[in-house]
């Protein structure tokens, strides 16, 4: 039996344990409340997110230590919003990670350092790349819940490890293919999230699907620019860990960063938008990561100037799109 690791209490940590568990891996999940760790083992749900979902207590061991979480573990899923990695990171004592696989099913930076899990965990928790995998693609975890049919893509500098971990995610409603390139799709995840509010500010202000589909595909330009730039690959951005993960965001209803965008575009404060949301909405974070790394390589990125100078700057949305709409071809 497979021993994992799922570090985090949220919605995606959710989806991932109830895809692992149910191919009878042994899933040792930690969280940080204990009052969560108590009603699931109580009542077998998470309390919070994705209520409905049952588990199987002897696949799935919910705890609060995580350093015994980790110890026990062959592959660790860090699944907590990039914010929080650090802090989470800083409860377990160094070379927890040792001889382990490392799997971030984060779409975030670490906020002021301005990199991407897999650096920070290389230069940090000492986890060579070739360790590391990362989990892409399109797939909202409530419709994993829902036991919608969903593609995943894990990113690898190791086909040969991604493969075995695509083996434990497959079932009858999820597809897992390795694609070996874990910097790419990582980047590439981050910035369709900035996109996803980009689309949500739109539809705030009352522009239309002539308009978003317009938005969506200067994206993909920006995007392209930006990866050529960093990583530069021969790599086929239509893709569904690509294209695909940037169309689910835009445009579905389930999408965090989509509904904080939507409330900035009616005139909400970031503020007020996180406290009503009560979920992480990646891309506020990440827009200035991506912001203060592209004033080095100066490139062409309107979208993604658009929303910081609207989050960061406090420049009106309705202002700052009619500046970006004379951008956009
Ligand atoms: N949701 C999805 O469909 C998908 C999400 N992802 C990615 O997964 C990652 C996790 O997001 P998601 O599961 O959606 O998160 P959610 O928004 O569903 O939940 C937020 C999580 O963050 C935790 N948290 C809040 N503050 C802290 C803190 N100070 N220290 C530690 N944990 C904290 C919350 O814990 P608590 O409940 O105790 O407050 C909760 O577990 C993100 O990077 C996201 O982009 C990727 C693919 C799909
Ligand atoms: O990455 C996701 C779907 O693939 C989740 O996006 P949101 O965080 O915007 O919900």
């Amino acid at each position: 039996m497979e021993k994992i690791a799922v570090i985090g209490g949220g919605s995606w940590a959710t989806a991932l344990v109830k895809i692992l568990s149910e191919n009878k891996s042994q899933v040792h999940w930690w969280m940080r409340n204990r009052d969560d760790v108590q009603h699931l083992i109580q009542y077998k749900h998470n309390p919070r997110y994705l209520s409905g979902v049952g588990f199987d207590l002897n696949y799935v061991k919910p705890t609060n230590d995580i350093e015994a979480a980790v110890a026990v573990a062959d592959w660790v899923i860090l699944a907590v919003p990039a914010a929080f990695v650090q802090q989470v990171i800083s409860l377990l004592p160094d070379n927890s990670f040792k001889g382990k696989v490392l799997v971030s099913a984060i779409k975030g930076m670490i906020p002021g350092e301005n990199i991407l899990i897999s650096d920070y965990l290389e230069r940090h928790c000492i986890v060579p790349n070739t360790h590391q995998l990362i989990i892409a693609g399109p797939c909202h975890a409530e419709e994993v819940a829902l036991e919608k049919q969903s593609y995943l893509t894990i990113g690898s500098h190791d086909l040969e490890t991604a493969e075995r971990f695509c083996e434990l995610l497959r079932n009858r409603y999820v597809k897992a293919n390795p694609l070996d390139d874990l910097d790419g799709i990582e980047y590439s995840a981050v910035i369709k999230n900035i996109i996803a509010l980009a689309c949500g500010i739109a539809h705030g202000l009352n522009y239309g699907d002539n308009f978003q589909s317009v938005l969506v595909s200067n994206a993909m330009l920006e995007i392209e620019r930006f990866l050529h730039r960093i990583m530069p690959m021969h790599r086929s951005l239509s893709g569904s860990a690509y294209l695909g993960d940037l169309l689910v965001t835009a445009y579905s209803q389930f999408s965090r960063n989509r509904t904080f965008g939507n409330m900035i575009g009616r005139g909400y404060s970031a503020k007020s938008a996180q406290m009503e949301m009560n979920m992480v909405a990646e891309g506020y974070y990440a827009v200035q990561s991506i912001y203060e790394l592209n004033k080095t390589f100066q490139l062409d990125m309107p979208i993604t100037t658009a929303v910081y100078n609207i989050l960061y700057e406090r420049i009106s949305p309705a202002v700052e799109f009619e500046i970006l709409k004379n951008k956009l071809k």
